[in-house]
């Protein structure tokens, strides 16, 4: 097993971040702690400062004051070989080098840490199996205008990955995807970010994919002010003012509902008859279920593992999911 699931906290000390030739702070004494392990989303309105808080993580931008924290180590006494062995980067644009085969993109930074060829080969072999390119054979000769945005993304996530490092920084990584594309991915990339348990510092636009992937949710409001730091639970029941409500949408309520899934709400009572009801995997979200039952006019959901019907799910289930009478 090459991941050794090392796994590093970062802290953010009063960092802040005046650009050169302006006066407001992009960043502005932000104080914060990500655990070794979670992944962290940064949301919040265009011009927020979140990418300048990622930037300034792995020293792309310099700090105006204030410091950074990776496991313990201010990011001001790692050099930029520590810098690049300890966080993978992933953007929206991929940045993958087109004249380069993916084999040699996912390379670059074991190149640069002087791993030896073989090495770095089968990690490029390793990281394209995991990230769902496979066999990895067939894709590891291939140019990045040879792929899909989808599959351009994937190999993003692998080369990120490819030292691995312990901390990752994802800027709307899945931004240019289509609906169902970025959906497919968010999952791979939860599957992944549960296998091989790095850090995550997570931006979007994107309120409903932060909620979704997100241990915990960082809104930034404009002048680079964290407006609250919270579970994706704690903003949605106790959002910590107007800023934060109005950010979380009139779709509130409803958006509670995707952080349950069929598993959690699902009685597992076998029926005696199953009702019509439309069947969906048991990982599927309440939020989707009671919209899938809606659009069949059901009386509900069935939960299924597999070919398996695994449980019920009534409409009253899906409605007020944390209700102890919900929860088989
Ligand atoms: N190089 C720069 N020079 C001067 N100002 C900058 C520079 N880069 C960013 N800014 C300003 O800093 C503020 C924060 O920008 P930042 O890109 O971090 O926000 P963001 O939340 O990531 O926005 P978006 O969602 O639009 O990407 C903005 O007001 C922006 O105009």
């Amino acid at each position: 097993m090459i991941e050794s699931r090392e796994s590093l906290g970062i802290t953010f000390e009063k960092a802040t971040k005046v650009y050169p030739g302006t006066s407001a702070p992009a960043l502005d004494g932000l104080d914060m702690t990500i655990e070794a392990g979670e992944l962290v989303c940064l949301v919040g309105p265009s011009g927020g400062g979140k990418t300048t808080a990622l930037m300034l993580i792995n020293r792309l931008i310099d700090l105006s004051s204030g410091d950074i924290r990776i496991g313990g180590t201010s990011i001001n006494d790692l050099g930029p070989i520590e810098l690049r062995r300890k966080i993978g980067y992933a953007i929206q644009q991929t940045g993958l080098f087109p004249h380069m085969t993916v084999g040699e993109n996912i390379g670059v930074v074991p190149r640069i840490l002087g791993w030896d060829r073989a090495r770095i080969r089968e990690r490029a072999h390793e990281l394209l199996e995991l990230v769902g390119l496979s066999p990895a054979d067939r894709w590891v000769r291939r140019y990045p205008g040879q792929l899909s945005g989808g599959q351009q993304q994937r190999v993003g996530i692998a080369r990120a990955l490819a030292a691995d490092p312990p901390v990752m920084l994802m800027d709307e990584p899945f931004g240019a995807l289509d609906p169902i594309t970025r959906t497919t991915v968010q999952d791979e990339f939860l599957a992944i970010h549960r296998a091989v348990g790095k850090t995550t510092v997570f931006v979007t636009h994107d309120i409903d994919e932060a909620i979704k992937m997100g241990d915990k949710i960082a809104v930034l409001k404009p002048g680079g002010l964290l407006a609250q730091f919270g579970t994706p639970a704690e903003l949605l029941t106790a959002p910590a003012d107007d800023f934060v409500e109005s950010f979380l949408g009139d779709e509130r309520g409803l958006k509670r509902l995707a952080l349950f899934t069929l598993a959690d709400v699902a009685s597992s009572e076998a029926p005696g008859t199953t009702p019509p009801w439309p069947r969906l995997p048991e990982s599927t979200t309440v939020r989707a279920a009671l919209s899938a039952a809606m659009a069949e006019r059901a009386g509900g959901v069935l939960a299924t593992r597999g070919d398996d019907v695994v449980g019920l799910a009534p409409l009253d289930a899906l409605v007020h999911p944390d209700l102890p009478e919900a929860v088989a």
